[in-house]
């Protein structure tokens, strides 16, 4: 497997006239977590959505600059977004299950994408993306219950199950333990740990201590701008940039 998955290379963008990510560039690799952190309004969202062309979906945001997945531009006038996002899926702060049951969650995407010929594929998907999202043995004699029954974290590794269904090369997540319960969202961690051998993950979270425990990999932004990318080891222990040492110090935030 290639190590670098997405690259991002001079990346602006833009809200309007407002500018909210400032000239980015990064490798973001195969076979670990990548966490982005810094304080609120820094961009991290922005630019993970740019990652998926997310932004594409909100009307005045612009992104120049160029995003490679695998060394293709995601930007490039062929590039179908809908296919796209298949291949980096995202799962959001707030678990948005559709209002359908829980196997209907999971078979909407492998539908639209053609990737269940028969009943008994379409089966096989489900079983195989709730298993690996840990959620089979919660499940498996309710699919045809509503998917919003759920306790909050259910309803979240549902979300991971309903991005992996459709066979992801990357899994972005934004803020995926915030409305979750300690319990929940140690589940998750542990969740994302295993996924991580599978898919890219980029980890956008307001905690440096969940930074510190999941990511291999860290990416401080401040004020749109990187400000420094590097082993989360070192990020934590012996940042370079004085911005980063007062952020991880508890100096602002
Ligand atoms: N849809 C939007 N329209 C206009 N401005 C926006 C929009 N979304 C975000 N912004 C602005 O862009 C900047 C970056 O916001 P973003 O949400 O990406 O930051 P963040 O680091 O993820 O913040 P938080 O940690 O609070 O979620 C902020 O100044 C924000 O107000």
């Amino acid at each position: 497997m290639q190590q670098t998955k997405l690259t991002a290379r001079n990346v602006d963008v833009y809200y309007g006239a407002k500018k909210a990510i400032n000239n980015v560039s990064i490798d973001i690799d195969n076979g670990v977590v990548t966490a982005f952190i810094g304080p609120s309004g820094c961009g991290k969202s922005t630019f993970l959505r740019s990652l998926n062309r997310m932004n594409d979906t909100i009307a005045d945001a612009r992104v120049t600059g160029e995003i490679l997945l695998d060394g293709e531009n995601i930007y490039a006038p062929d590039m179908d977004p809908v296919a796209l996002r298949a291949r980096v899926g995202m799962v959001f702060q707030k678990p948005n299950p559709f209002p359908k049951s829980i196997y209907e969650n999971i078979a909407y995407g492998p539908r639209i994408h053609g990737l269940a010929p028969s009943k008994a594929d379409m089966d096989g998907i489900i079983e195989s993306a709730l298993t690996k999202a840990g959620l089979w043995d919660e499940v498996k004699d309710r699919l045809h219950d509503a998917g919003t029954a759920l306790s909050g974290g259910q309803q979240q590794r549902l979300c991971i199950a309903r991005a992996i269904a459709v066979s992801p090369e990357v899994i972005l997540m934004d803020e995926p333990c915030s409305a979750l319960d300690p319990i929940a969202t140690a589940r998750i961690e542990e969740l994302i740990d295993e996924l991580k051998d599978t898919y890219a993950i980029v980890i956008v979270t307001h905690s440096m201590q969940q930074a510190a425990r999941v990511s291999q990999r860290t990416a401080f932004f401040h004020l749109g701008n990187l400000v420094e990318y590097g082993d989360t080891s070192q990020i934590f222990t012996t940042p370079r940039e004085e911005k980063t040492k007062d952020y991880i110090t508890g100096r602002y935030g």
